[in-house]
């Protein structure tokens, strides 16, 4: 079926917001799995809804030799009502479903109901296999979520999130596998599974969805901060908010999983992959270069440290904690979400401990981003943040990330450089943002 498909995906597929391999020329297609969930019968006017993996293959790309999985779900119909003319992809032209329309599937409500039905009823079909962890309501009516993101979210009648991972890797995606590990804790600063989905592919299934309750009427730390910035408004109370909840997240993720100390051969990995990616970003972005000497000293000052014999703490993180990754309920109360670490690393290493300072460091890294973006710019109210986020970390979990001031530098440094090549692909008009982050670190003495 795959080859009567592929010259729409050639088309489509590139052109989605989650599509990770923009500016490179696809070549082909590779079916991975493909699964009926509901097959279409002609005789009924309703839709059948295909659920495909499949590989692209880009040459061109390095890392990855196999080419990128991806997931998707496309609806078929023999015409599409006028509410999902957006949504088509195309009219396959031969094979079995010759003839007939090509969509994407999440936008019809019937396949997004479907889909929760699936989860209400558990078990496997073909090589899905969906799992539940707690009762689910019925007949909720679903919408998708209209906002910038990696992956692709529905929302059921304001009860629960669906997100649907649309780049998936071999193994249990962190984003399932550590909220659950806070949920088993009694942890209350992350919205627990209530269903997921996977593939049974060996040797290790791959996590597909994530079903959530939805938390109704939040605003993500982001727009709050954006808030405050226009209003002339104080943000250090939400900051220190922000510490302390993160501690929690952190304290509780500790007891879950494994805390190892890293041994001083790790630290020095630690800091060879933090080089690697400054000279990577440095070749792809030309404005880094001559900071890179700046940039190194952070990185070599770890590693003076690790020589001495000390020991770094490590355990399970968020691997990408952003203020767009906060978000505040009616009630005040802040919660964490999306735990999928940074997208463009491989799972493996986005699973393995890490310095819980690699958190901070994002968080100190997102209020320097507000504050920059905002006119006017407002250095002094990003260094209060800083500084109440730090205090709040520190009250509630005892350990102060100041404490280790290279490590969090280094930290720092490496998810600025990380900003700069995010940037530089995604957003170009953004780079000045992290580029002047680049400034301060690299002539800032540790
Ligand atoms: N449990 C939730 N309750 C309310 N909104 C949520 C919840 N989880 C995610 N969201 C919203 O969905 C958006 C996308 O979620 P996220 O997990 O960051 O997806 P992605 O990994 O695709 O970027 C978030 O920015 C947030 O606004
Ligand atoms: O939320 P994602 O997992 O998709 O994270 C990616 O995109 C983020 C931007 O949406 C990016 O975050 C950077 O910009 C934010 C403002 O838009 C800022 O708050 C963050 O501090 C900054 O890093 C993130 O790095 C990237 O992985």
């Amino acid at each position: 079926m795959l080859p009567s498909l592929a010259p729409l995906l050639h088309e489509w597929l590139p052109r989605q917001r989650w599509f990770a391999g923009k500016g490179r020329p696809v070549t082909g297609f590779s079916l991975v799995a493909a699964t009926e969930i509901l097959p279409l019968d002609p005789a009924v006017a309703g839709p059948g809804l295909l659920h495909l993996l499949v590989r692209a293959h880009q040459p061109s790309r390095p890392a990855t030799s196999h080419g990128d999985c991806y997931q998707l779900l496309l609806g078929v119909r023999s015409s599409l009502p006028p509410p999902l003319a957006a949504a088509r992809i195309g009219q396959v032209a031969d094979g079995p479903l010759a003839g007939l329309t090509l969509y994407e599937g999440l936008h019809d409500p019937r396949v997004a109901g479907l889909l929760l039905e699936r989860f209400r009823n558990p078990g496997s079909l073909g090589p899905l296999r969906f799992e539940r962890a707690a009762p689910i309501e019925a007949g909720l009516a679903p919408r998708v979520l209209d906002t910038e993101q990696s992956n692709s979210s529905l929302v059921y009648g304001d009860a629960y999130i669906l997100k649907i991972f649309r780049r998936v890797f071999p193994g249990t995606n962190p984003d399932l596998e550590l909220p659950l590990a806070l949920g088993r804790e009694g942890c209350g600063r992350v919205p627990s599974p209530v269903a997921w989905f996977e593939a049974a592919t060996t040797p290790e299934p791959l996590t597909l969805g994530v079903l959530q309750p939805f938390l109704r009427g939040a605003r993500d730390g982001w727009q709050l901060a954006l808030a405050a910035l226009d209003a002339g408004g104080d943000f250090v109370p939400e900051a220190r908010a922000l510490g302390r909840a993160t501690a929690e997240v952190h304290t509780a993720l500790a007891v879950a999983l494994p805390t190892p100390a890293l041994l001083r051969s790790q630290t020095r990995d630690l800091v060879t992959a933090m080089v690697g990616r400054l000279e990577a970003a440095a070749q792809a972005v030309p404005a880094l270069v001559p900071y890179v000497p700046g940039l190194r000293a952070a990185f070599d000052a770890v590693t003076a440290l690790g020589h001495e014999g000390r020991g770094w703490a490590a355990q399970r993180v968020h691997g990408d904690l952003h203020l767009g990754q906060t978000l505040r309920g009616e009630d005040g109360f802040w919660s964490l979400i999306d735990f999928e670490g940074e997208p463009s690393k491989p799972l493996p290493e986005r699973r393995g401990p890490q310095p819980p300072v690699r958190d901070v460091a994002g968080m100190l890294r997102s209020f320097d981003y507000a504050a920059r973006t905002h006119r006017p710019w407002s250095p002094e109210w990003a260094a209060r943040c800083r500084t109440a986020y730090c205090e709040g970390y520190a009250a509630a979990s005892g350990t102060d990330p100041r404490g280790e001031p290279e490590l969090l530098r280094a930290h720092e440094t490496d998810k600025a450089v990380y900003e700069v090549l995010y940037e530089a692909r995604h957003r170009p008009d953004w780079l000045p943002v992290p580029m002047a982050a680049i400034h301060r670190l690299a002539t800032a003495t540790a």
